[in-house]
């Protein structure tokens, strides 16, 4: 990715040009400015004609504008052009980051809010301090040299060995000591303290508060250890730096009186390049934290490259079928990430137009996983999935979504009214609809009550109700429902589980479920065991052959009587 960042960097080439010659202007004009001073202090001793020290005193004044204006457009144009580079690596990110949604399964969520925000936020200092200071410290560096050159070739060789120094071995040691530990630790610290929050109830509950907070505040110390480290580091190199600078001006003031006293330079002009050296290191400050600030920004981009790879160059049509969709699994199989076992194994079957389909299984047998296959949550790892005779992983996703109505598991709800949660799913409806869709769902509070963020304030059952008020609204051709009422009282699912037979009267239902009982109305009924499709049949048909739907379905009419 460090190739792409210098790519997205160089979109602004007129910019970064702009930018670096701005930078050398101003880098320039400073050694300049105090050039002038040095020499004007040096010809005023003698005594010159007072014309003579008007004009040096107007350059003076000159070199201080120019320095001042420069330095200003330096910063304009350089923060311009980081801007606009930040706001094209979060699309890059964010482009990648969106499509993945079984990203927190993944990854723990502390881990991938550090990536989201700070890694994409240690690229910002990129631009500004990896890219281009080492040019503009090359540049000014280099005139200064040729400038004292024309003076006296010694004293040009001592401030190279000095700018040597400065922008080499003083960065290659930054770069042998620094380690890669704070960034870990830092990314420890995170996740320890996601899971401190979110889990706070719980360890509460468990008598582990205290446990926790102990482990917290020991990876916190580290932490702040590490980081005053680095500080410590970075302060030691900006000493070595000032010194080098003090010790260059030392060596050009002693060999430069030397010359002076055996008469190879003339005295008017050793207080000039004294001082010249003295400026001149300014412009290579910004080298000492480059190599800290390099390896920053290359493990930023290690990490946010580990965790978006780049996307499947295969291009996304339309759904080109304006038939009644119908879906097609051909020998689909799934397994997760870090396990050997597979959660989806050979799934063949189809589901046609306007059926009603139920799929069910023991726990973990593989229905949530199959569903998120069918809405295009994940890619099969193997095997194809077609809507319409078109394979899927090639139909433009918010395509496919927009064809879609989903219920999921669990389902979110922002902070805002109840109206605004609802219009998520039809923008367009009028408060008759939404008040409609509310009274089919059994919902008694009015639009304008408030949600809290998550539903914080809603109950399981009111939550279900409510994700379907959104399915109701959406209304598309396909529904597809993963365990939709499961917190809501029997009554009540009774209701709505008749509600989407009525309603979904002309739609391809299909809807994962652990209630056995009422799937006599349903055309289908996939039974998910291990990972495979074990048994399909009508209600009727599986119950006479005597399989697991029949032992599941025996099991719960016993429980129930119980
Ligand atoms: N994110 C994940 N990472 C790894 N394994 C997973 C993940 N999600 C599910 N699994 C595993 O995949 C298998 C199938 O899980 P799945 O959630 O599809 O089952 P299910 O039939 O929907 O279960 P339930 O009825 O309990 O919701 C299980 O063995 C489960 O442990």
């Amino acid at each position: 990715m460090m190739k792409a960042l210098i790519q997205m960097i160089l979109h602004d080439k007129k910019d970064v040009l702009l930018a670096m010659t701005t930078g050398t202007i101003s880098g320039l004009t400073a050694v300049a400015l105090f050039a002038q001073s040095g020499f004007l202090i040096s010809k005023a001793a003698l005594m010159p004609p007072f014309y003579i020290i008007l004009i040096l005193t107007a350059f003076l004044k000159l070199f201080g504008v120019v320095k001042s204006v420069s330095k200003y457009a330096e910063r304009f144009i350089s923060h311009r052009v980081t801007f606009r580079f930040m706001s094209a690596v979060r699309m890059r990110f964010f482009k990648k980051l969106v499509p993945q949604t079984n990203l927190l399964q993944a990854y723990k969520s502390g881990d991938l809010l550090n990536r989201i925000t700070s890694d994409v936020d240690l690229l910002q200092h990129f631009f500004l301090r990896v890219v281009y200071p080492p040019f503009i410290a090359l540049f000014v560096f280099f005139a200064t040299i040729l400038f004292t050159l024309w003076f006296s070739p010694w004293l040009a060789l001592i401030l190279m060995i000095g700018f040597m120094f400065t922008s080499t071995v003083v960065p290659a040691i930054l770069i042998y000591q620094k380690s890669n530990t704070a960034v870990q630790v830092k990314n420890a610290f995170t996740n320890e303290a996601a899971e401190y929050l979110y889990g706070y109830r719980d360890l509460q509950l468990h008598y582990q508060l205290a446990t926790k907070e102990q482990s917290l505040q020991i990876i916190s110390t580290d932490y702040s250890r590490l980081k005053k480290q680095e500080l410590n580091r970075e302060q030691s190199m900006h000493f070595w730096n000032q010194f080098i600078s003090l010790l260059t001006a030392f060596f050009i003031v002693s060999v430069g009186a030397y010359f002076v006293s055996i008469g190879t330079l003339d005295g008017l002009y050793l207080a000039m390049l004294v001082l010249v050296a003295l400026t001149v290191f300014e412009s290579a400050i910004p080298l000492a934290m480059l190599p800290s600030h390099y390896k920053n920004a290359q493990e930023a981009t290690a990490r946010l490259d580990a965790i978006a790879p780049p996307a499947s160059p295969t291009e996304r049509m339309p759904l080109v079928s304006n038939k009644p969709l119908h879906i097609t699994c051909e020998n689909v199989s799934y397994s997760y990430q870090n396990t050997l076992h597979s959660a989806v194994l050979h799934v063949n079957c189809t589901i046609v137009a306007g059926e009603k389909v139920a799929i069910v299984g023991p726990s973990g047998s593989g229905k949530s996983t199959l569903f998120q296959l069918l809405i295009h949550g994940l890619k099969p790892i193997s095997g194809e999935i077609f809507i319409n005779e078109q394979p899927m992983r090639s139909i433009d996703e918010q395509e496919l979504w927009a064809q879609m109505t989903i219920q999921l598991q669990h389902n979110h709800f922002f902070s805002g009214t109840l109206r605004e949660n609802l219009l998520l799913a039809k923008p367009t409806a009028t408060d008759e609809e939404l008040q409609q869709v509310l009274d089919q769902v059994f919902i008694t509070k009015s639009l304008t009550a408030i949600v809290y963020e998550k539903g914080g304030n809603l109950s399981g059952g009111e939550k279900q109700r409510l994700a379907f008020a959104r399915v109701l609204l959406k209304n598309s051709d396909l529904w597809l429902l993963d365990e939709p009422f499961t917190s809501v009282d029997a009554q009540t699912e009774v209701h709505l589980f008749n509600t989407i037979l009525t309603k979904g009267k002309d739609k391809t239902i299909v809807l994962i479920t652990h209630k056995l009982i009422d799937l006599a109305k349903m055309d289908r009924i996939f039974v998910m065991n291990n990972g495979t499709l074990a048994e399909s049949g009508t209600f009727e048909q599986l119950l006479t052959q005597r399989g697991l739907f029949y032992t599941m379905f025996t099991q719960q009419i016993r429980g129930d009587k119980k």
